[in-house]
């Protein structure tokens, strides 16, 4: 469960001026991969992330999730934003069990898990904490164990990690590796950061300029479980040359 599939999938969004945001985007996506979607600004990885949200509707082409159309939000896709979206007068706790409560989940289902989640993302001993009382990093992992407490089939996450100070950044992408390694959802992550697709995924999209198309896919067979460690090895370079080739990324002249 949590399969995704784009077939012959594009989006113009229509206004003053059209943009032709992403234009035949074929990808599936198999239960529990982690996929990166990376490229430059503007070529519509957070559109297709919104699609499959529900957050947006496709202009072409067909989108499947666990071989149902998408036609709108759902709780089997929990989303991530570059900013944790916590409801500032709650606790971490009463963030985190938010979800559940409105979906009517009994408290006997949903403490023991919303528990065990504080645990994963090391805040235990901030549950009656503020999110105003945190740091970014601290908020961000509130906010992943938030849309974790849903038990998304898949989760789609849009620079979650951002608006992260580069330590924060590593250590988000540690809890990140091992959350995914113990609950093996489907994982879809647009980034801009080579080195966090790399380092992160099963399989990277690379993405061109408007209208977004994916140019490329490249399989990452680095070992698992990763850590952050993995970032110097010499196969991670290897990769990382290759992507920067075909991203046509270079050291800028002097
Ligand atoms: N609601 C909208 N209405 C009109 N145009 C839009 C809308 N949302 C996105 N676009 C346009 O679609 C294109 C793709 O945008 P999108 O945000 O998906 O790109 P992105 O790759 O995620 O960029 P970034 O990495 O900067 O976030 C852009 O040209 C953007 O201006």
């Amino acid at each position: 469960m949590g399969t995704i599939a784009f077939e012959s999938v594009s989006k113009t969004f229509s206004g003053q001026s059209e943009v032709r945001a992403l234009d035949g985007i074929n990808l599936a996506i198999g239960e529990g991969e982690f996929v990166a979607l990376l490229g430059p600004s503007g070529c519509g990885k957070s559109t297709l992330l919104n699609l499959l949200a529900g957050f947006e509707k496709t202009t072409e082409g067909t989108l499947l999730f666990d071989g149902k159309t998408v036609t709108r939000p759902g709780p089997d896709r929990g989303v991530v934003f570059q900013e944790a979206a916590l409801f500032p007068w709650l606790t971490v706790w009463q963030n985190v069990i938010f979800g559940p409560q409105v979906q009517g989940v009994s408290r006997a289902d949903y403490e023991s898990k919303a528990r065990n989640l504080l645990k994963v993302v090391g805040l235990e001993s901030f549950a009656d904490a503020l999110p105003v009382q945190l740091s970014g990093g601290m908020r961000q992992r509130v906010g992943i164990a938030r849309v974790l407490a849903m038990s998304p089939k898949a989760l789609l996450m849009d620079e979650p990690f951002g608006a992260l100070d580069a330590q924060t950044r590593l250590s988000m992408q540690q809890l990140l590796l091992d959350v995914w390694q113990s609950l093996g959802t489907t994982v879809l992550f647009v980034t801009h950061d080579i080195d966090e697709a790399i380092l992160l995924s099963d399989r990277i999209c690379v993405m061109s300029a408007r209208p977004g198309r994916i140019i490329r896919t490249i399989p990452i067979t680095l070992p698992r479980p990763r850590s952050i460690a993995s970032l110097t090895s010499a196969e991670f370079v290897a990769y990382k040359a290759r992507i920067m080739s075909d991203m046509k990324v270079s050291a800028a002249p002097v």
